[in-house]
């Protein structure tokens, strides 16, 4: 969360998604196994939930900072949108005055958004849930802040302690967010895959009749553990 910006009154409009194809590929996995990846991923702050609409969404990051509160540049916000974005805004973790609601939501989803996360607070939850965009927040207040600005429209801003560039990727499902660096999402998917082939086989051998430790093999992991327990230096 970020009280103030270099950039403040900026707007850019310069063109850093990832490939459709990639965004896609990506939004097959669930948060879970992207973050245990092993890649470069980044996962945001547990004080930012689920608030609204659905849940599920991966699109490209369309980013607005926020004076803390303040409603002005979320207004302008939809003229940058395009179908597929998710909104990420860093309002300066402000949980005492609501920098959006469903009108707001309503624009954005006309345009084609998938999803928003509000490093602030959000309000019109039940006009948010018929509009049916899903929702990430640090809080939820009935009434806004000012409208004076000032903001910026994609630069870099911070989400529940992680950096968000425009175009990064943004994954949220059930268990939370995750934050994948635009040039990397590839390489994301491809480390990810490989979670999802390990977990299906534990699943399988567990069908097939093994229990989980001889299923995940966690008796040879115990044991060598236990040989270098007592190792302090190498
Ligand atoms: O937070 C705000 O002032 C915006 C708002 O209510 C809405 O978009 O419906
Ligand atoms: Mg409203």
């Amino acid at each position: 969360m970020s009280k103030s910006h270099p950039q403040q009154w900026e707007i850019h409009d310069e063109d850093h998604r990832p490939s459709a194809e990639s965004v896609a590929a990506l939004a097959a996995f669930p948060t879970t196994q992207i973050a245990d990846c092993g890649g470069p991923v980044a996962v945001v702050g547990p004080g930012i939930t689920h608030r609204a609409g659905g849940r599920d969404f991966c699109g490209p990051a369309l980013t607005v900072w926020t004076k803390p509160g303040d409603i002005l540049f979320l207004l302008k916000a939809p003229d940058l949108a395009r179908a597929g974005d998710v909104l990420v805004v860093d309002g300066g973790g402000r949980d005492d005055a609501a920098v959006l609601g469903d009108i707001m939501s309503g624009a954005l989803s006309r345009i084609g958004v998938v999803g928003i996360a509000i490093d602030g607070a959000v309000r019109d939850l039940e006009g948010i849930d018929e509009v049916g965009m899903p929702v990430f927040a640090r809080g939820v207040y009935p009434t806004t802040g000012s409208n004076d600005g000032p903001g910026a429209i994609n630069v870099d801003v911070t989400l529940g302690g992680v950096r968000v560039r425009p175009g990064d990727v943004v994954r949220g499902d059930a268990s939370g967010l995750v934050v994948v660096p635009r040039e990397h999402v590839d390489r994301v998917v491809e480390a990810t895959r490989a979670v999802d082939e390990r977990e299906s086989a534990w699943v399988a051998a567990m069908e097939g009749g093994a229990g989980l430790a001889e299923a995940t093999g966690i008796d040879e992991v115990i044991r060598s553990r236990r040989e270098s327990a007592g190792v302090h230096l190498p």
